[in-house]
């Protein structure tokens, strides 16, 4: 696809720093680094070459590469200028390509949305690329490169031909034969391929679950009574002030969270209110905050003051474990049994023991971070679309062959715009604007 326009942006982070990137793409990209540079260089070389503006006027001195049409990130002729990395040498720059003609200012994911349309990677392969951009933990850094790997748009692509050639089959029946569905016949073998492939994409599916948790973080949460030592053990933890901390039971009424990373994994901990009967009307409220929360956790904590233990209920069904509190108050005296973890917040005392009990629970999800997951709601949702439309194909036995194959159309459209193979226009700028200027 040629666009008209070409597009400038500096690509590299905050200013000042050592070196600033400028990125161009577009037809008129060798004219410009003529004009700057005096000669386009040699293609995927780097050359070290006066800048200067039309008059001669010299703005920096730095490396410049040329990537030529089709080989390039955005499939068009592309440029990179590496400059001093100072506010006026970039802004004299930029204002030197704004004044080209037909030039100007990429958009936010514009570089990668021309990528896109002109082949170079799928939508998958652009969501990946913002994961990578955004990656954070070094989970989520080995879930984004899997997310990118071609392995995953051959899985999505090889489902998609199961599902086309059943059509294909289907149709072939159709056209020779009047009569119903017969068992042993070709279209017959079809179905179980389709059974088994509805099969594989519904594992994979659930999958999602490790996906979010790689990504969006394991949810750990506090629960306890009041004066368990709550919004210490939070402190402690994130080695900050986050909470404040009194003697006082029910200091604690609003939800208070703490990002940390436990083994290369993100970890969102939470301290809440502490529970206890009969509590006053905003106690009330932060109670009712706390066990919400409680309920949507990957992981309860249920902290207990061993020196003086009043155990809450955690909500039914929610993954948790025990942990006594305080135990710097036990001079000598033996823990009761039934804990599953001992710390101090005020020691420190028990913590590493505590973080690496939450690495184990959180690593059956972070350690699937290489795997082939599904990385996006929105696969999640197509992926489910073209289950449904693949089990009715293969529940209407007896009926129409036609409306069967039509519901196989529509499965393996499904899988098609995840990868943005058919029709996606009305999805591009939710993902391309998700990116940074410059991408
Ligand atoms: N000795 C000792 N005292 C602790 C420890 N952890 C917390 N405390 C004390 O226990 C009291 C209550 O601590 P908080 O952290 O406010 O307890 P909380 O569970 O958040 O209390 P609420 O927010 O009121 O529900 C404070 O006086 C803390 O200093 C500990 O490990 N050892
Ligand atoms: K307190
Ligand atoms: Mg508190």
């Amino acid at each position: 696809m040629q666009m008209r326009e070409t597009i400038f942006a500096l690509s590299s982070g905050g200013l000042p720093a050592g070196v600033a990137i400028i990125r161009l793409s577009g037809p008129g990209v060798t004219d410009a680094l003529a004009a700057m540079a005096g000669e386009v260089p040699p293609a995927r070389r780097a050359r070290l070459t006066d800048i200067r503006r039309e008059d001669g006027a010299l703005l920096d001195r730095g490396l410049i590469l040329f990537f030529p049409a089709p080989h390039s990130f955005t499939g068009e002729d592309c440029g990179e200028l590496h400059l001093h990395g100072g506010r006026a040498v970039v802004q004299a720059v930029l204002d030197l390509l704004g004044h080209r003609p037909d030039f100007r200012a990429a958009e936010a994911g514009e570089f990668t949305r021309r990528a896109f349309l002109n082949g170079k990677l799928d939508l998958t392969g652009a969501e990946a690329l913002a994961d990578l951009i955004a990656a954070e933990t070094e989970a989520q850094h080995r879930f984004a490169l899997a997310s990118g790997d071609v392995r995953h748009q051959q899985l999505y692509a090889g489902w998609r031909r199961t599902l086309i050639r059943a059509r294909a089959m289907i149709e072939a029946e159709l056209d020779f034969a009047d009569e119903e569905d017969v068992p042993g016949s070709v279209s017959g073998m079809a179905w179980r391929e389709i059974e088994d492939l509805c099969s594989q994409m519904a594992k994979h599916a659930d999958g999602y679950r490790d996906a979010e948790i790689i990504r969006d973080g394991f949810r750990v949460v506090i629960l306890g009574a009041p004066n368990a030592g709550k919004s210490s053990l939070l402190n402690a933890m994130a080695r900050r002030d986050i909470a404040i901390v009194t003697d006082e039971p029910g200091t604690t009424r609003d939800v208070l969270e703490a990002v940390l990373d436990i083994g290369g994994a993100k970890v969102i901990v939470t301290d809440t209110a502490g529970i206890r009967a009969n509590p006053g009307r905003i106690e009330a409220m932060g109670m009712d905050r706390a066990m919400d929360r409680a309920r949507d956790a990957d992981l309860i904590l249920l902290l207990e003051d061993a020196d003086n233990p009043q155990p809450v209920a955690p909500p039914e069904n929610a993954r948790h474990i025990r942990v006594a509190n305080k135990i710097d108050l036990l001079a000598g005296r033996l823990l009761p049994d039934g804990y599953d973890c001992a710390v101090s917040a005020a020691s420190g005392e028990g913590l590493d023991a505590l973080f690496s009990e939450i690495g184990t629970i959180s690593g059956t999800s972070t350690r699937r971070a290489a795997d082939l997951l599904p990385f996006r709601e929105r696969h999640v949702r197509l992926i489910r679309a073209a289950i449904r439309h693949a089990r009715r194909a293969a529940d209407m036995n007896g009926l129409d062959l036609e409306l069967r194959a039509e519901e196989l159309r529509l499965a393996a459209d499904a899988l098609g715009r995840i990868a943005g193979t058919i029709d996606v226009e009305d999805l591009l700028d939710t993902i391309f604007s998700q990116f940074c200027i410059g991408k």
